[in-house]
């Protein structure tokens, strides 16, 4: 029978700004995405009688709000496919920590599936699913660094400088909703062309949520504090993990070995190529 095994990875937000709220309620962002060499991994089997099973069951997440099972229910009903599957779940990105870990394991559902129920539906349709289940949904389906707009669906395939990052997750788990609903968020930073977000680089990009964050969880604070000692530091998402570009894998392992015991962190490489399509595409 045929299984296959493929990565979810984290994404970063190297820059984010929010420019405006829509009528229900979501912000309008200008951000640039880009992926990590770290993350989720699936592993999928076809089932004949049209069930979907998880495992294992992630803890505070009942199986039916999984964005991984719910991914696959919508590929049903989309597709009108009668098969399931049997999906097994390693599970290494923090949860509500703004490397985007529940979208990207969704992506990996919708793509895998398609792949291993021989559906052949295109990007704009899985895209147009995605968006439902949520708003990094699409990037991880086109796979490809991105300049975005919108609620980051409108996607424009970007070139990044790919070097090595120390992600620090505080031990706080940051929910996005909280943070969008701040009124003292702000939402009004003017609009910039992506050409104008490319110059220059990073040393001039920001997070919009940050000041936000800093002020609703103190921890998350504390985290870029003592990251931005080290290394330029900044927040991805909403948070609640920061990360900082360093020049070198060794200096990457050299602050994580001074890493406080309240904190957990990663190293890894940022890529324009999605590892998910590096993988379906060999
Ligand atoms: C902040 C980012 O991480 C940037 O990559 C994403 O835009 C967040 O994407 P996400 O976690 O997939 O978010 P969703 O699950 O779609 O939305 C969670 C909640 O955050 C708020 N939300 C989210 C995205 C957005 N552009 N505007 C919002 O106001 C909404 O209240 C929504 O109910
Ligand atoms: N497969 C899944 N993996 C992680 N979270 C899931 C999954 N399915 C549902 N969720 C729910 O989605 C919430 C957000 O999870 P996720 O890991 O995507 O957060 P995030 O990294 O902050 O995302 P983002 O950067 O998109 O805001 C979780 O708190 C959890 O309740």
């Amino acid at each position: 029978m045929q299984e296959l095994v493929l990565p979810a990875p984290a994404k970063l937000n190297r820059m984010l700004h929010i420019t405006g709220r829509r009528p229900d309620g979501y912000h309008e962002l200008q951000t640039l995405f880009q992926f990590l060499d770290h993350g989720d991994e699936l592993r999928m089997r076809c089932r004949e009688d049209g069930a979907v099973h998880l495992s294992p069951a992630l803890d505070t997440v009942p199986d039916e709000a999984n964005l991984i099972v719910r991914a696959a229910r919508l590929l049903q009903a989309e597709s009108g496919c009668p098969l399931g599957a049997d999906i097994l779940l390693t599970k290494r990105l923090p949860m509500g920590g703004g490397l985007g870990g529940g979208s990207s394991d969704a992506a990996t559902t919708l793509l895998g599936l398609d792949r291993l129920w021989q559906l052949g539906l295109s990007l704009e349709r899985l895209a147009a699913v995605g968006l439902t289940l949520g708003a990094d949904v699409p990037v991880f389906l086109h796979g490809r660094a991105a300049w975005a707009e919108g609620i980051g669906e409108r996607l424009t395939a970007v070139e990044l400088d790919t070097p090595w990052f120390v992600v620090v997750h505080p031990g706080v788990s940051v929910a996005t909703a909280a943070v969008f609903g701040a009124t003292q968020l702000t939402r009004d930073t003017p609009p910039i062309t992506m050409a104008r977000a490319l110059q220059g680089g990073a040393p001039g990009w920001r997070n919009d949520c940050e000041p936000t964050v800093r002020s609703l969880y103190p921890r998350v604070a504390a985290a870029l504090d003592w990251l931005g000692a080290r290394a330029p530091a900044m927040l991805t998402g909403t948070g609640a993990c920061v990360f900082a570009r360093v020049d070198t894998q060794a200096e990457a392992q050299r602050i994580v070995a001074e890493l406080p015991g309240d904190y957990t962190a990663f190293t890894a490489r940022g890529l324009n190529l999605s590892p998910l399509h590096a993988a379906l595409n060999r």
